[in-house]
């Protein structure tokens, strides 16, 4: 479902479908062709991610000079950062071609062997949301990347024989949201590790203009400025704002992206000048004027805003708690005076709200 074309993201059975929101940072189907048509090609069209960018460089740089493979690079952070895009740039840099998999693709050793037995030497191979890979497979991964070598097994029980087979060295770019869920051997493996941060508001600003180049459109600065600021920190989420803008500009506008087409445009799709949408406004909602601002059991909260209890944890809160509307306490979760005062209420006076009063370790659920 595309929210692009249908407002309500609820799906037939009533539950909340995360992909469809405009501001999810996950991908869709709708957006696959678009976006890397977006994509940055080479390191030094990528706007932010600073640190990244130099650590990355010179390890490519390094490794172009000795004219050998670069260590294997681990790339972390939440979805729609850039971690794709990276590990295309690394092919690009390294001038070789690249391999895309995904852990969930690779369930048997077996599907690994075959498709490291095919890689060609210096080539990169990029295992997308690799935290998802089969116990099998991370362990013929780890020799791999190391000693360049798979044990191919021949036969069953207590006949079979591994039969070793020498690979050419490759370079591995792994992208992972989870890092945490990363098995020690596995993340020892990889020789740079780069944890991507979300954006600055003058970097999507950047990423912006240069989509809107792209995309052939007219944009101004202002416009670009009031997309960024409702972004949440994402490029992938910025792009399809932008695109959702340019639509409403061609439609209803003067087909240029200005600050009254993306204020209109983005009121029509429900994404405040927070970059928050109707899942978070109602979060927020249901905690203050029904819960007098918490604390409130997640569950319960699930329950007011309709919702069920694992939509609310992961599709809404994590933005919420991270642009402090709401915090996290073993009694609940509790709004912040940023929450009252983003719905235009006063919070209840007298009352500690949003202090960091929280009297245990978070344990983020108790609902
Ligand atoms: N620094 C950047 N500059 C310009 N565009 C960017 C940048 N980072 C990401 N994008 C754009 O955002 C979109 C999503 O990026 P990408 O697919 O690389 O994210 P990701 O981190 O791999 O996401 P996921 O975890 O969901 O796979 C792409 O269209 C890409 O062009």
């Amino acid at each position: 479902m595309r929210v692009a074309d249908d407002e309500d993201p609820r799906a037939g059975d009533g539950s909340y479908d995360a992909t469809a929101r405009i501001v999810d940072a996950g991908g869709t189907d709708d957006d696959t062709t678009v976006e890397a048509a977006l994509r940055p090609r080479r390191l030094d069209e990528f706007p932010g991610q600073p640190k990244v960018r130099d650590q990355l460089g010179l390890v490519l740089e390094a490794a172009r000079r000795r004219g050998a493979a670069p260590d294997h690079v681990l790339l972390s952070g939440p979805p729609g950062l850039g971690k794709t895009t990276l590990a295309m740039i690394v092919a690009a840099e390294l001038e070789q071609p690249i391999r895309v998999t995904s852990g969930p693709a690779i369930q048997h050793a077996g599907d690994l062997a075959s498709v490291l037995s095919s890689l060609s030497e210096g080539e990169v191979l990029f295992l997308d949301e690799i935290h998802r890979m089969s116990r099998p497979a991370e362990e013929m991964l780890y020799l791999a990347m190391e000693d360049f070598r798979v044990d191919v097994v021949v036969g069953k029980g207590p006949g079979a024989t591994a039969i070793p087979l020498e690979l050419p060295p490759f370079t591995v770019v792994g992208a992972t949201t989870r890092a945490g869920l990363l098995p020690a051997p596995l993340r020892d493996r990889f020789g740079f590790t780069g944890h991507l941060d979300f954006y600055e508001v003058a970097d999507l600003e950047r990423i912006l203009a240069r989509s809107a180049r792209l995309l052939g459109v007219t944009a101004d600065d202002d416009a670009l400025a009031e997309i960024a600021l409702r972004s949440r920190g994402t490029p992938r989420i910025a792009n399809r704002l932008l695109r959702r803008v340019r639509d409403w500009a061609q439609v209803h506008g003067t087909g240029q992206v200005d600050v009254n087409a993306a204020q209109a445009a983005l009121a029509l799709f429900d994404v405040d000048e927070a970059g928050l949408d109707r899942l978070d406004r109602a979060v927020l909602d249901a905690l203050c004027r029904r819960f007098g601002g918490g604390p409130v059991g997640l569950s319960t909260l699930a329950v007011a805003v309709g919702e069920e209890t694992d939509t609310v944890e992961t599709v809404a809160e994590p933005y919420l708690v991270r642009q402090g509307y709401i915090v996290r306490s073993p009694r609940g979760r509790i709004a912040t005076p940023a929450a009252w005062q983003h719905l235009g209420l006063t919070p209840p006076a007298g009352e500690q709200v949003g202090l960091p009063f929280v009297d245990g370790p978070d344990t983020g659920r108790l609902g």
